[in-house]
């Protein structure tokens, strides 16, 4: 059941891109604490899912609510940590700057900024890195930087879309101990896409999707 402590509640959620038919129907929840991962084969729905779980795509029909965030997510910016693919930092700034950079957007003083990034950038273990340019990084520091980006403004939840896909299997495992340690520590609901069984397989929770449907219960 939905309960106001929740950090997403969709309710018959539909997305379609012309004839395509992405999401259709969907019900879930996110409770505060969910460690929940979303797999599915290629095309079933999964980054579209997310998309309308982050508050950056708007459902065709049916009602996404974020009732932490008393409603809607784009009032609260950085409430929403969202991780990619690919870490896409800005190559001129480096770790500590491309870090800051979120909160600098939300308009946060540039003191607070920096505080907050290098303490996102402490929680990870990445303090060393603080004054590197992303050139300078491996893959799989980079991506650990993407994720102290998205968990420096303090989210109350963390989307993550493919985090691991560039990762080699040990790489791989390492950026989801950082997660999940991270989304720990700040208190954040994680929910992952994935098509990997053993990232998939670290979680509680699963929605498995199908042609756009969420085929189990989401159990968090
Ligand atoms: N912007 C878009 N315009 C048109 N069709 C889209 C768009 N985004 C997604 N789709 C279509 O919606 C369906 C679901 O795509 P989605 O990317 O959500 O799946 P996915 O499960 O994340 O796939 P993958 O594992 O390959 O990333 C696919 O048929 C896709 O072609």
């Amino acid at each position: 059941m939905a309960t106001t402590g929740d950090v997403f509640i969709g309710e018959h959620l539909v997305r379609a891109f012309g004839p395509t038919t992405a999401v259709r129907d969907v019900t879930c929840v996110v409770p505060a604490s969910a460690r929940i991962a979303v797999t599915g084969v290629s095309g079933s729905g999964k980054s579209t899912l997310l998309h309308l779980v982050a508050g950056i795509d708007e459902p065709t029909s049916g009602v996404a609510g974020w009732p932490r965030l008393g409603g809607h997510p784009r009032r609260h910016p950085g409430r929403i940590g969202i991780v990619l693919q690919r870490p896409a930092l800005v190559p001129t700034l480096d770790v500590g700057e491309n870090v800051a950079l979120p909160l600098l957007l939300a308009e946060r003083p540039a003191e607070a900024a920096r505080h907050a990034a290098a303490a996102a950038l402490r929680l990870l273990d990445l303090a060393d890195l603080t004054a590197r340019l992303p050139h300078e990084l491996s893959g799989g520091q980079a991506q650990r930087v993407a994720v102290a980006r998205a968990v420096a403004p303090g989210p109350d939840l963390i989307v993550a879309d493919e985090p691991t896909a560039a990762l080699d299997s040990a790489g791989a495992a390492h950026l989801v101990d950082v997660l999940l340690a991270a989304a720990d520590r700040i208190g954040a609901a994680l929910v992952l896409a994935t098509h990997d069984t053993a990232v998939a397989d670290r979680f509680p929770g699963r929605w498995r999707m199908a042609d756009g449907a969420i085929r189990t219960e989401p159990a968090c």
